[in-house]
């Protein structure tokens, strides 16, 4: 990113830059990274680096983010960093305008390397930085709201995340929650059609049938990470602990009745259809929301007088893996 002032240079079309055509390109007017002022880092990952940086044109505060790798060297490393570049600007573009999800405002370009970086609204830290200890469950239901609405938008734009967790959400003014890191987001496949890459996204928050290696998954992926994202909210760590899919799926299963006393009969039958292993199953954001949890004044009375209001499926055996997968919705020929 350059630091030094320069004249702003409008790259209005990918030929300036070079490179392959990529058919998100035709989205996106390219800005030059020289109106950009970096301010300090606030982000590294294994792909990208993000900086707070400031706009020489107009002062205001942003995050640039630049994706420098794990695409491999040479042209056709370029070619594919410039593609991934572009794919995450186009999932985030699918989403704009929602008050939960990151504002894209352009895709800048290194007039002289060629790179190109995502200029975003600058937000906030990280809610695994502000997670210190467990969320009272109306700060959680506070927080799954945000989430879900913005999983909801996210999915009715046919995007899949397949990287939610604490360290992809924002916190901004007010404790407003905005998702962000589309670095691994798809624009959803028809059912049945695989994804190319055995296993995307961070293991603790990959539901079961990423973790089985099935490549034949859906939006459902998300409302398992949302899941494991409320219960880490309410018990203040992870849900799940290990880096190896083994190692998780052993700790499963883990019902929502370990959340006994914590947690309201609502707010449980919520994180159980979060949880849910058969992804079928599994609650949508829609759906969600509309759960009763929502709308209660006082989640917290006696679960005893509550009834539940999640609709019961027939799933025999539903508290096994391969059981919930017999139940039609991922036959064991798709495992990868
Ligand atoms: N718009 C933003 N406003 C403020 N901070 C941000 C913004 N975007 C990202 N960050 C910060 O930068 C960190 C890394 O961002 P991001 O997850 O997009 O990068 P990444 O390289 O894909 O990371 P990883 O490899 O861990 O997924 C975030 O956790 C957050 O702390």
């Amino acid at each position: 990113m350059a630091a030094a002032a320069a004249p702003a240079v409008g790259l209005e079309s990918p030929a300036v830059i070079g490179g392959p055509a990529c058919p998100a390109e035709a989205r996106f007017q390219f800005g030059s990274i020289d109106d950009y002022e970096m301010v300090e880092e606030i982000g590294e990952g294994t792909f990208g680096v993000v900086a707070k940086a400031r706009d020489r044109r107009t002062g205001e505060t942003v995050a640039v983010k630049w994706i420098h790798g794990g695409e491999g060297d040479g042209e056709d490393g370029a070619a594919r960093l410039r593609a991934a570049v572009l794919r995450e600007a186009g999932c985030l573009d699918a989403c704009r305008a929602h008050p939960s999800i990151v504002e894209l405002r352009g895709v800048a370009a290194d007039e002289a390397t060629g790179d190109l970086f995502l200029v975003m609204e600058f937000v906030g830290p990280s809610l695994q930085r502000r997670l210190t200890g467990p969320f009272s469950e109306a700060e959680a239901r506070a927080c799954m709201r945000q989430l879900l609405g913005a999983v909801e938008r996210m999915h009715g734009a046919g995007t899949i995340h397949r990287d939610i967790k604490p360290d992809n959400i924002l916190v901004g003014a007010g404790g407003a929650l905005k998702l962000c890191d589309f670095g691994c987001a798809s624009p959803a496949r028809p059912l049945g059609k695989a994804y190319p890459e055995r296993r995307t996204g961070t293991t603790q928050y990959n539901a079961p049938e990423q973790l089985m290696g099935i490549r034949c998954y859906g939006p459902a992926v998300d409302m398992w990470a949302l899941g494991c994202v409320m219960a880490e909210l309410l018990i203040g760590m992870p849900l799940f602990m290990g880096c190896a899919a083994e190692d998780i799926l052993v700790q499963l299963p883990m019902g929502p009745e370990a959340f006994d006393g914590m947690l309201s009969l609502a707010g449980r039958e919520v994180l159980a259809g979060l949880l849910s292993y058969n992804p079928c199953e599994r609650l949508t954001a829609a759906d969600a929301l509309k759960h009763r949890w929502f709308a209660e004044e006082d989640a917290a009375k006696p679960p005893a007088a509550k009834q539940s209001t999640l609709p019961r499926r027939p799933c025999p055996q539903q508290h096994g893996i391969r059981a919930a997968h017999g139940g039609g919705c991922l036959a064991d020929s798709q495992i990868g």
